[in-house]
Order: structure tokens, then C-alpha cells, then sequence
């Protein structure tokens, strides 16, 4: 998180002329809200909360995502598929921050270049679904679509979308975020304390080879601060939120007009994501994000032609303004050399430097024969490297990651060091959508990328 000199932004008005103009267009992936009224009072109510990020924080952000696209930058985005709100628990953020923490630094030094940190965090309660409704035994009920919606319990009273979930989802985003900022901000994420990130964490080949890291950052450190450096400028960390901007009645009652520029931002986070199911390009979605001004990411599925993409870029970034665009890939590790390879050579026949981001986690799951939604390790380093491959041959920057994971030692992605197989991922499987790296399979995959990223140089 940055300071913001700028915190002023006026509640939004009822209605602003553009940004409602998505309420004309189809909207997908919404919920059966059971009552109008109620929703639109939540909604009323929330429009009239203060922001949980500021303008300034959104622009630097902007910037920083801008370097990144023309390969001065790493961007890395990770956290829950859905944070859930009997999640946000001081452990568990912090053990998540860690995590990103350490995975950073990992990048950081193999690169040679600043890491952009993003959490999935603060708001990533809302969940698009294949199917709207599950049905379990003789019984069908509407699907569960993220806390910020209905319950998970497979019981009717729960899995009816409750409008008040809407203001706890914002109340569980703002203290998240304070604990994330008091994590960044005093002293926590200082490179100093580079060791203390592993404390707590089983020990394991990829916490050994970290361990060996960090002692060799910590002898830079000594070293440069005997030869007079000032340090104390590591103690804070940017370190920004984001989520998939799906859920309507929640995005747009946090969109507000900052005072400085009479533009529109949505303060819900810095970063938000059009998810894969959603970009039509005459949806809602599309349309609404393209009014914000905050850096707007979209997934690209295997099937996206490059006329798609270069119709987002005109919706999204006519302007081709730095770092506005991030094009999140998420082919599936069979499909990636063949699928993104076409995306890249066509864009270099545009004017539009959008950020390349891989997602190995989204186009390689599978369903266990026990019912267990899994994703093989192999399958998203395989897709990591694909992901590589395709832009060294294209010569184009693989500009960030984008993963889900946890802080914690969950078993819900097969293989890894430990080897997880299909009984294991029974003995502590939790997500309640789609499967996380845990804390050393996360580990070893930065490890990975930042070999990636040294052979790039
Ligand atoms: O996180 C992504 C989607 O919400 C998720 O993959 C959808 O899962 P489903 O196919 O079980 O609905
Ligand atoms: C829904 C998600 O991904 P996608 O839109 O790529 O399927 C997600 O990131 O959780
Ligand atoms: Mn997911």
C-alpha cells in the first residue's frame, strides 16, 4: 500500500450518467437476489461507505503495472479462488502475506527487477459458476456463488442469496485490508526481516532453498549497510488488492468520483479482473469496467481469437494508456503453445502494450473420481513454462503470474514435493471452490518462475 495524499472522494450519486449504462446490457453470472427492494438498499447503503482504496493508490498502481508491460516490472497476483469470511482470520492473512512475501522475493532476485505484490485478497468473495444450480443425491439447490452471496451449507435457507452478505463482504474486505496494510506498512514486510517470513512454516526443500536465499540477502544487506545505505526505506511495501469484478450490486455502489479529477474509480479494490465468463464485449461487465479508471485485467481463455482481444483493447484501452490493460492467460497447459502464440503475433501488429499475465491454475483443473476439483502441479508448471516459451518466440515481455494459493498447508493440488496424490488431498482439502497452491508447493513454483525469468536476461 502506498500513502495517499488524496484521500477525498465524494459518495457516489444515485445515478451517474455512463456508469449505469451496463443496467441496459445483459449482465451474466448475476445472483436471484430473492427481494429487489432489499438489494437495492444494500447497495444504497454501501454507495455511501468510504472507500476501501484510495485514487492515488489506483494511479500508482497504474504506473507500476506500466512498467511491467514493457518488461521493467514482475507482476505477482495471488491469494483464495474465494476468500470466505470465516477466513479472514489474522492467521491466515498473515500466513497468505507471507507467502507472497517470500514468493516476491524469490522473484525479485531472480529477475533483477522490482516485483509488483497484488493480493487476491480484500474482496474476492464473488464466484462465477458453471452451472447455477448443484445438485447433490435427489436434492437441486441454486449453486453456491461466493460468501459475499449465499451461504456454502447445502441446505435451501443457506443457498438463498442474502443481500445483508453485501455489506459483510465489505466490512471483512476493510479489516482484511487494515491488517494487510499493518502488515506492509509497520515494519512486517521490511527485506530485513527476509528469515522471519519462513518462521512458522514446516520445513521442506523449497523452505531450505529459500533459508539459502535469504541468507544471501541478508549478507547484501549487512553489507551494503556497512558501506552506508540507508535501509530504512524497505520498511514499507506496496502492496496492492485486487478481485474479479463480477458481482454488480457490490462494484458499482463502491464506484466514486475522486474530487480531483471528477473520474470514476472503484474503491473496492485497486485492481479488478472481467473473469473469463464474463467479457462478452457487449456485456455489462465490459461496458462497466470500461468507465473506471483503475487498471483493468481480463482472462483469456483458449478460445479467444485475436479479433476478441483487439476488441477489448478498444473497449478497455483506446486510449493505450500504460498499465491500464492486463490480459490474463489462462489456456490450460496442453493448449497454451498453440493458443497463445497467435494472441502475441498479433498484437504486434497493433499499437496497444498490454501486461501478459499467466494463470496456470484456471485451465488445468480436473475432478477426481472422488469428487475432488484438483489441478496436477505438473499440469500449471507446464503451463508457466508454455507461457515463457511462447513469448521468448514472440519477443514479447511475460510481464506477471497470477495464482491461487494459501499460507497455509492445505492438500488440494496434486503432486508438488510432497508428492500429494489423490488420497492425501482428503486429509486437508478446504477451498470451497477451486483448488490452492499450498505455502511450499507456492514456494517452489516462484522458484521456477524466477528461473524463467533469469534465462530471459
Ligand atoms: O474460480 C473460478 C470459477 O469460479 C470456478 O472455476 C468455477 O467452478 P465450477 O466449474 O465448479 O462452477
Ligand atoms: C473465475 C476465475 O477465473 P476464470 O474467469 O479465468 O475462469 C478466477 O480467477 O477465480
Ligand atoms: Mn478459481
Amino acid at each position: 500500500m502506498v500513502d495517499s495524499t488524496e484521500p477525498v472522494i465524494t459518495a457516489a450519486p444515485a445515478v451517474i450518467e455512463g456508469l449505469d449504462y451496463w443496467r441496459t446490457l445483459p449482465v451474466k453470472q448475476q445472483p436471484s437476489w430473492p427481494d429487489a427492494a432489499a438489494t437495492a438498499a444494500v447497495s444504497a447503503e454501501l454507495s455511501t461507505l468510504p472507500p476501501l482504496v484510495f485514487a492515488g493508490e489506483v494511479d500508482q498502481l497504474r504506473d507500476r503495472l506500466g512498467k511491467a508491460a514493457r518488461g521493467e516490472a514482475f507482476l505477482l497476483q495471488g491469494g483464495d479462488c474465494a476468500e470466505t469470511f470465516a477466513g479472514a482470520t489474522a492467521d491466515q492473512i498473515r500466513n497468505r502475506v507471507k507467502t507472497l512475501l517470500q514468493m516476491a522475493v524469490v522473484l525479485t532476485y531472480g529477475a533483477s527487477m522490482p516485483v509488483v505484490k497484488m493480493g487476491r485478497m480484500a474482496g474476492q468473495f464473488a464466484k462465477p459458476r458453471s452451472n447455477d444450480f448443484e445438485t447433490r443425491g435427489d436434492v437441486t439447490l441454486p449453486a453456491y456463488r461466493g460468501d459475499i452471496v449465499n451461504g456454502y451449507d447445502f441446505t435451501p435457507e443457506s443457498r438463498e442469496a442474502d443481500p445483508r452478505r453485501l455489506l459483510q463482504g465489505y466490512h471483512t474486505a476493510a479489516s482484511t485490508l487494515n491488517l494487510v496494510r499493518a502488515f506492509t506498512q509497520g515494519g512486517f514486510a521490511d527485506l530485513r526481516e527476509v528469515h522471519s517470513w519462513n518462521r512458522g512454516f514446516a520445513s521442506n526443500p523449497a523452505n531450505q532453498r529459500y533459508e539459502h536465499l535469504a541468507a544471501e540477502i541478508d549478507r547484501a544487506i549487512k553489507f551494503m549497510e556497512a558501506a552506508g545505505a540507508d535501509f530504512d526505506e524497505l520498511k514499507r511495501v506496496e502492496f496492492y488488492t485486487g478481485h474479479e469484478g463480477l458481482l454488480m450490486d457490490y462494484e458499482r455502489p463502491m464506484t466514486r468520483i475522486d474530487s480531483r479529477t471528477g473520474t470514476a474509480y472503484n474503491t473496492s479494490s485497486h485492481f479488478q479482473w472481467i473473469g473469463e465468463r464474463t467479457r462478452e464485449l457487449d456485456g455489462a461487465h465490459v461496458d462497466f469496467f470500461s468507465r473506471v479508471r483503475n487498471p483493468i485485467g481480463v482472462k483469456l481463455g483458449p478460445t479467444t481469437t485475436p479479433e476478441t482481444m483487439r476488441e477489448l483493447i478498444e473497449k478497455l484501452d483506446p486510449n493505450r494508456e500504460p498499465g491500464r490493460l492486463t490480459f490474463i492467460t489462462r489456456m490450460g497447459a496442453g493448449r497454451i503453445r498453440d493458443a497463445l502464440p497467435p494472441l502475441l503475433e498479433a498484437i504486434k501488429e497493433t499499437d496497444a502494450l498490454p501486461l501478459w499475465v499467466t494463470d496456470p491454475m484456471h485451465g488445468n483443473g480436473i475432478t477426481t473420481s472422488t469428487g475432488y476439483k484438483t489441478r496436477r502441479f505438473d499440469d500449471v508448471v507446464d503451463e508457466v513454462k508454455g507461457f515463457f516459451e511462447a513469448h521468448r518466440a514472440a519477443g514479447t515481455h511475460p510481464g506477471g503470474i497470477h495464482v491461487e494459493l494459501t499460507g497455509d498447508d492445505v492438500t488440494e493440488c496434486l503432486g508438488g514435493s510432497e508428492h500429494i496424490d489423490e488420497a492425501t488431498l482428503a486429509t486437508r482439502y478446504e477451498s470451497l471452490c477451486d483448488p490452492r497452491l499450498n505455502h511450499k508447493q507456492s514456494l517452489e513454483l516462484a522458484f521456477l518462475v524466477a528461473e524463467e525469468l533469469a534465462a530471459k536476461h
